[in-house]
C-alpha cells in the first residue's frame, strides 16, 4: 500500500477519531518513509513478541503508523481494533518460520542438510517445492513479505507444522546397491531359478546316460549305428596323393585310349557298353557328364567292387548315399570322357568304331 492508501486511512480515523485525538492524527499523517521501510520488510513479531498490538500494527495497514507513538495509538480507534480476537494475533505464527533459533529445527536442518549434500539433486527439489508451496501461502497470508531463500523453505516446513517429521527423501532408484551384483549376473542357484529348464524340458535336452541310447525324448540325439569302415586297404602306389600326382600329368591318358581329343557325346546304350568288362574301360554318368572311373579303380578307398556299382549306369544316387561329401570333379575332373546325350541323337558319334 501506498502513502496515499494510508493517507485515506489517517483520514479514515481522523474522521472518526474523539476529540483529544489530535495527537494522533497529527503522528499519523507524518510518517516517516525511512521507518516504515526499515520495518515492513521484517518481521517484527521476533524482536517484540510480546507487543501484539504492535505486530498488528506492522501487518494492517496501519503499519507505517509512527513507531514511537503507538502507545498514544492504542488510545486511537485503531488501538481498539489492536483488540480484535486472537486471530489477529496469530498471523505472526510466521514467526515461526522466521524463528529457525529451537535446538529441534537445527537438528532437522542439520540432517536434511546433510541429505542434500549426499544427494545434491533430487532431495533439494523435493525440500524447495515442499518448502515452496508452504512459504508462498504464507508470503500470501504476510502480504508483502519478501520470499526467503531456498534454505529458509526448507526450514519452514518442519517449524510450521512442529509434529510433522520432514517429508522423505527419495533415493535415486538408478543408484546401485553397493556390495550386490546385478540380479541377472548371478549364478543360478541350486533352488529355484528363473534360468533353469523346466523338468520336461530339462529331461528332453538329456543325453542318453545308458550306452543302450534309450530314451523317451524325441529331442535326444537319436543312437547313430557305428558303421563298421568299408574302406580297403590299397596297395602301394595308389594313395591318394599317388592319385593326385598322376592326374597333375598332362599327358595322364586317364580318358582311355583310342578317343576323340574333344568330348565325347555318350548315348545311354554306349555307357550301357562301358562297363568294364571284356577289355573295355568302365564308364559312368554323374550329373550329365561321363568320367572313365577304371583308372580310378585301384586308387578308390571303398575298393574297386565298391566303385564299380556304378559302371555303365549313372552314380549320383550311390555316391551321394554313401559319401556326398566327396569332391567328384575333383578327384575325376582328367577323368572326363564326354557328355550323356539323349538315345536318338544324332550327332552321336559312333564312339565304339571310333575305339575300335
Ligand atoms: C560309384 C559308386 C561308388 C561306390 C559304391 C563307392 C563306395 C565307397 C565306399 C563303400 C567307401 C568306404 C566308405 C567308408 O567306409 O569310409 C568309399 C570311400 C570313398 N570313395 Fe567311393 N564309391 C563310389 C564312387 C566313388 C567315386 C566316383 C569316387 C571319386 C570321385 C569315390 C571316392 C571315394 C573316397 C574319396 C572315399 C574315401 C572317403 C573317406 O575317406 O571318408 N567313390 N566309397
Amino acid at each position: 500500500m501506498g502513502w496515499p492508501g494510508v493517507g485515506n486511512l489517517a483520514g479514515y480515523f481522523f474522521s472518526r477519531s474523539q476529540p483529544g485525538s489530535d495527537l494522533t492524527l497529527s503522528d499519523s499523517t507524518s510518517p516517516t518513509p525511512p521507518d516504515f521501510k526499515s520495518e515492513s520488510p521484517l518481521p517484527s513479531s521476533d524482536a517484540h513478541p510480546a507487543e501484539g498490538s504492535r505486530e498488528h500494527a506492522v501487518g494492517s495497514p496501519n503499519g507505517p503508523a509512527e513507531e514511537t507513538d503507538l502507545e498514544s495509538a492504542q488510545s486511537t480507534p485503531k488501538a481498539s481494533a489492536s483488540n480484535a480476537p486472537p486471530p489477529v494475533l496469530a498471523v505472526p505464527t510466521l514467526s515461526l518460520n522466521d524463528d529457525a533459533s529451537t535446538e529441534n529445527d537445527n537438528v532437522a536442518r542439520t540432517e536434511i542438510e546433510a541429505k542434500d549434500q549426499a544427494h545434491p539433486q533430487a532431495p533439494t527439489t523435493t525440500s524447495l517445492s515442499s518448502g515452496a508451496s508452504n512459504a508462498t501461502s504464507q508470503s500470501t497470508a504476510r502480504g508483502p513479505l519478501p520470499v526467503p531463500e531456498p534454505s529458509t523453505f526448507r526450514i519452514a516446513t518442519p517449524n510450521t507444522l512442529p509434529s510433522m517429521p520432514p517429508p522423505p527423501i527419495p533415493r535415486p532408484r538408478q543408484t546401485p546397491l553397493p556390495n550386490r551384483a546385478p540380479p541377472t549376473l548371478q549364478p543360478p542357484r541350486s533352488g529355484a531359478s528363473s534360468l533353469r529348464t523346466p523338468p520336461s524340458a530339462a529331461a528332453s535336452l538329456r543325453a542318453p546316460v545308458t550306452s543302450s541310447g534309450l530314451s523317451s525324448s524325441t529331442l535326444a540325439p537319436t543312437t547313430v549305428k557305428k558303421q563298421a569302415s568299408r574302406k580297403v586297404i590299397l596297395e602301394p602306389g595308389y594313395s591318394p596323393l599317388d592319385w593326385a600326382a598322376r592326374t597333375s600329368n598332362p599327358n595322364n591318358g586317364l580318358r582311355g585310349a583310342g578317343l576323340p581329343p574333344g568330348l565325347v557325346r555318350v548315348t545311354p546304350s554306349l555307357l550301357k557298353m562301358q562297363n568294364g568288362r571284356k577289355g573295355r574301360d568302365a564308364w559312368t554318368s554323374y550329373q550329365g557328364k561321363v568320367y572313365n572311373i577304371s583308372p580310378y579303380a585301384p586308387y578308390h578307398p571303398g575298393g574297386k567292387g565298391e566303385l564299380l556299382r556304378g559302371a555303365g549306369k549313372d552314380s549320383a544316387q550311390l555316391f551321394a548315399e554313401i559319401h556326398p561329401w566327396v569332391n567328384w570333379e575333383g578327384i575325376l575332373g582328367e577323368c572326363l570322357v564326354g557328355i550323356l546325350v539323349s538315345e536318338h541323337d544324332p550327332q552321336a558319334e559312333n564312339v565304339l568304331d571310333a575305339m575300335d
